[in-house]
């Protein structure tokens, strides 16, 4: 048995937001811009309005602006890309973020595509795709960026870890998988199609959970000692008639074998918004004259 770790995502995001607001002040005083955050929001997905309402909230705790734009889940592809551009021209506007999923009548991809790729702080668009990929600097997806900053802060070194990401999504399985490539671990992506999915994550010292299925990882699929870090954020059903939050990892079974958990909520979610912040403090740095 080992003594299993809590990964306190909440109160370092905390820490991080401080030191953005400090950074913000800074900006502000120097450039006499206050960055901007613009966010988009299609229809009413109850995940999306929880996400949206923290994050307008810390983003004008850090001292910078909150452009919140929402249209009717009816709002044609037109419409869309349309509120895209006109932000792609805002001076005023630094980071944009399009809420996903988008109603099915939406081509994502087509949206994405649309956004300036100097104010996509999401780091969905397919350029800053390819130079996370190819090692050029870019905007990178907060989620993976916050999983990284939270294993650094815990392990220092990543070099040479076995990392094993089980989930393969644009937004979270691939570019974490290039950014612990990027710190030098052995990377593993496994997912759905993987054969003898268990034994596969026992090699890993790092295992990330980013599938999206609630509590699938078991604890018997940890090796001893390794660091766990849970993206998932999955609302199930509770014996009572409420709801409650779990993640992708069999949290109760994780401890006494793993070294180190993330909690859900509370670990990685809470790090996903302090990105999207340093994200578009770091954007509007590039864009304003005499910023960086
Ligand atoms: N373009 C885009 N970018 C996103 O980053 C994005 C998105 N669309 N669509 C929706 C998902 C969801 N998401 C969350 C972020 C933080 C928490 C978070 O802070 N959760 C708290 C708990 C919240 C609660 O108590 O319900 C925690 O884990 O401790 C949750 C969810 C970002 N998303």
């Amino acid at each position: 048995m080992v003594e299993t770790r809590l990964i306190d995502g909440k109160a370092f995001a905390e820490g991080l937001r401080a030191r953005i607001a400090d950074e913000v002040t800074e900006f502000k005083a120097r450039t006499a811009v206050t960055p901007g955050l613009a966010v988009v929001l299609v229809g009413e997905d109850p995940a999306s309005a929880v996400y949206v309402r923290n994050k307008g909230k810390q983003t004008v705790e850090a001292g910078m602006a909150s452009i919140e734009h929402k249209l009717a889940a009816s709002a044609s592809q037109d419409e869309v890309l349309a509120l895209v551009r006109q932000l792609n021209a805002d001076p005023a506007v630094h980071g944009i973020l399009v809420q996903l999923p988008l109603p099915a009548h939406i081509d994502a991809q087509a949206v994405l595509a649309t956004i300036d790729p100097a104010k996509d702080v999401d780091g969905f668009h397919v350029v800053n795709a390819g130079r996370l990929a190819v090692g050029l600097d870019a905007l990178v997806p907060c989620t993976p960026l916050g999983c990284i900053l939270l294993l650094k802060h815990n392990l220092g070194s990543l070099a040479g870890l076995e990392a094993v990401v089980v989930g393969r999504s644009n937004i979270v399985g691939k570019p974490l998988a290039q950014l612990l490539l990027r710190e030098d671990c052995t990377v593993t992506i496994a997912h759905s199609r993987t054969r003898d999915l268990p034994e596969v994550c026992r090699r890993a010292d790092i295992l990330i959970g980013a599938v999206g299925r609630p509590e699938m990882i078991r604890g018997a699929w940890i090796k001893p000692g390794a660091t766990v870090i849970d993206v998932g954020i999955n609302r199930v059903a509770k014996p009572d008639g409420g709801t409650r939050l779990v993640g992708d990892v069999a949290f109760e079974e994780a401890q006494g074998v793993a070294g180190a958990i993330t909690p859900v909520p509370g670990g990685v979610g809470p790090m996903t918004i302090a990105c999207l912040l340093q994200n578009t403090l770091t954007a509007a740095k590039r864009q304003v004259a005499g910023g960086a």
